[in-house]
């Protein structure tokens, strides 16, 4: 399939994972999940907004029992990490005693997760760990162990499947990269 380069605002992308691509790495992701959390109705924590189509490939593969929360913080405004990270805003249902899986479309320093995990520790939870569709490894500024990234990507700013250019681009079906 052709894929031209996309403008968005005013940056240009090209195309870097093609849908089918992405598919196939969160369809792995998802059966190393049902493998490992097999009787133990895993809570997915699905951290908003660029996560959304993430976490419905990735439910849709499921094949055990499991929930779903939406939990929203954000730390970027443009292209560059704020190094701020926010609460946990959203997240209603008690965790004390969950299997909880966090849902993020990319870990990129780190700071986002890096302040998450934390808030969901004090809530004793059984045990918590990440999934993220993708992670650039060069760019982490924290040790993390991040158990399922479905993919890992050199340093380049990213749209496409959730992730936005300031607002825009998410709606993409493939990710794109700045050109
Ligand atoms: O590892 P980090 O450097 O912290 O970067 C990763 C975070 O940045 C993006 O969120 P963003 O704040 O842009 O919010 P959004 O999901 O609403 O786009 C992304 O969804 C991660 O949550
Ligand atoms: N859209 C987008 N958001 C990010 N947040 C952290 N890294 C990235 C990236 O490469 N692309």
């Amino acid at each position: 399939m052709h894929h031209p380069p996309v403008t968005i605002h005013d940056k240009q992308f090209s195309i870097y994972l093609p849908e089918r691509k992405i598919l196939h790495s969160v369809e792995i992701v998802a059966a190393r999940l049902s493998h490992d959390y097999r009787g133990k109705t895993p809570l997915f924590l699905s951290v908003l907004n660029g996560s959304f189509m993430f976490a419905s490939d990735l439910m849709k593969e499921m094949s055990i029992p499991c929930e779903i929360s939406f939990v929203r913080l954000s730390s970027y405004t443009d292209m560059h990490s704020t190094g701020k990270v926010k609460e946990i805003i959203g997240l209603k249902e008690s965790i004390k005693g969950r299997h909880v899986v966090v849902l993020e479309d990319i870990v990129d320093t780190g700071h986002t997760v890096a302040g998450l995990l934390p808030q969901l520790h004090q809530q004793e939870p059984a045990s918590v760990e990440v999934a993220t569709l993708l992670v650039k490894p060069e760019c982490l500024q924290h040790d993390l162990q991040i158990k399922y990234p479905a993919m890992s990507i050199a340093n380049d700013f990213v749209v496409g499947y959730g992730l936005d250019y300031n607002g825009l681009g998410r709606n993409l079906r493939d990710i794109y990269k700045v050109m």
